[in-house]
């Protein structure tokens, strides 16, 4: 490392990347000390600026790329950069897949863990993410319409996205319109549109007051691009249908559920059928009843209750008013039970769960802390977790691992491409 003299936006350096960190930042030394330096690759050599202090190193820029490492690729989409979308477009494709797959076995290895069969990575391509969430303002000149920079409050407009689903990827431009006609400047809107089987579903949350014309503008719209639903929430509030044309149906194990408006489901249709697919075949014939704890509106509770008795668990009502909604209209009524809990405030007790032969468990990004610790003094000989953070994973496996439970198998699976996220499914046995 060279150093400068002292920059105006901090201390300069000349550093060479030598790695990839956790998140998909670029790993070069400074003081002895990790510097983080977001879309390097190794073998790169820039001259960086140091803005600030993480996690016992520091954050910082790329001023410029000095020498490009033998890793980098061409970016394939325009905003890339700026967008805070996307992490990891200029990363070789092959290098980024090994990159991804260690993510989980190093996660693990810093609790002290090894999975006993580690399965490949499962990869999910771009262009298959049917769930997005956008942010809109109003300037005085445009509309603003797409993803944040990177630990910025700057918005990145987009006109297209090459992790969307083609349909989602062509409502951006008539989205803009729409907006540009709705909001006034300086109003915020917040966007979840999901591909549905139906067809697109739509939710805007927003301060602006809808007035009558603006009902009928969004009534027009939802004509116009075809939308199955379009919901208003005002700074999440209740979402009020404004515009429904159809039901906007996914289908879980062939039950057709009509998820909330902006509720949760898997981003990617292909991701969903890994993890269910992975569930389902950790079950041995025997079981007969199962817990799907963070259920959301039934992604496993559906396909487990094709042959089990489903309790389900899940912390937001709507969700859970969703999932018993298609139970009852399915052939599964008398198999699935659904319970609106925080599980973080009010975990199921370990007696509770004694008993049962299955648990699966798919906790949001901080994970399941509260919950695995009673999961742990239960006497349940099969539980399945189902992650999006290996990070928070790997702690609630280290509970599971010193209560008993014995980690058979781990499969990673990039749902999230071009990102530091990673899906995975793990299978624990007592
Ligand atoms: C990763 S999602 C999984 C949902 C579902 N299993 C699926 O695959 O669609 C995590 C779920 O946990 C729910 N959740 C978050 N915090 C919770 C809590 N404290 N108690 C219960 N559920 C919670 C969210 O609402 C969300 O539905």
């Amino acid at each position: 490392m060279r150093r400068r003299a002292r920059g105006g936006g901090g201390r300069q350096a000349e550093v060479l990347v030598d790695s990839l960190g956790a998140k998909g930042d670029g790993l070069a030394e400074v003081d002895g000390r990790p510097l983080f330096l977001p879309q390097t690759v190794p073998g790169d050599r820039v001259l960086a600026r140091v803005t600030g202090e993480r996690s016992g190193g520091f954050k910082g820029a790329v001023i410029e790329l000095l020498e490009a490492g033998p890793l980098r690729a061409e970016p394939p989409c325009p905003f890339f950069g700026p967008c805070g979308g996307c992490a990891l477009q200029h990363f070789d494709d092959a290098a980024y897949a090994d990159w991804k797959a260690a993510l989980l076995p190093l996660a693990l290895e810093r609790r002290g863990l090894e999975a006993g069969r580690l399965l490949p990575l499962v990869r999910v391509p771009p262009g298959r993410r049917r769930r997005m969430v956008l942010t809109a303002v109003r300037t005085a000149k445009a509309v603003l319409l797409g993803y944040h920079e990177r630990e910025s409050h700057q918005l990145v407009d987009i006109d297209n996205c090459l992790l969307a689903t083609p349909a989602l990827a062509a409502l951006l431009q008539p989205l803009h319109d729409l907006l540009g006609d709705l909001l006034a400047v300086r109003e915020e809107a917040r966007i979840t549109a999901l591909e549905s089987e139906t067809g697109l579903d739509l939710l805007i949350d927003s301060r602006h007051v809808l007035a009558l014309q603006d009902r009928e503008r969004l009534a027009a719209f939802a004509e116009a691009v075809d939308l199955a639903r379009l919901s208003w929430a005002d700074a999440g509030s209740d979402a009020e249908p404004v515009c429904l044309r159809r039901d906007p149906i996914l289908s879980f194990g062939g039950v057709p559920v009509v998820p909330p408006p902006g509720g949760f489901v898997q981003p990617t249709t292909e991701g969903q059928q890994v993890l269910v697919d992975r569930v389902l075949a950790a079950i041995p014939d025997t079981a007969a009843t199962a817990a799907d704890l963070f259920s959301g509106c039934g992604t496993f509770t559906f396909p487990l209750a094709e042959r089990l008795e489903v309790y389900a668990a899940e912390g937001e009502r709507d969700a859970v008013a969703s999932l018993s909604a298609a139970a009852r209209r399915s052939d599964r009524a008398g198999r699935v039970t659904a319970e609106t809990r925080d599980l973080a405030r009010f975990p199921v007790l370990a007696d509770e769960l004694s008993g049962g032969d299955v648990v699966v468990f798919d906790p949001p990004r901080n994970g399941a802390r509260e919950q695995v610790r009673e999961l742990a003094l239960s006497d349940v000989p099969l539980v399945v977790a189902v992650s999006c953070n290996p990070t928070t994973f790997a702690r609630d496996a280290r509970a599971l691992v010193d209560g008993g439970y014995r980690l058979k198998e781990a499969t990673p699976i990039d749902q999230f491409p071009w990102s530091g996220h990673l899906e995975l499914v793990a299978v624990f046995e007592r």
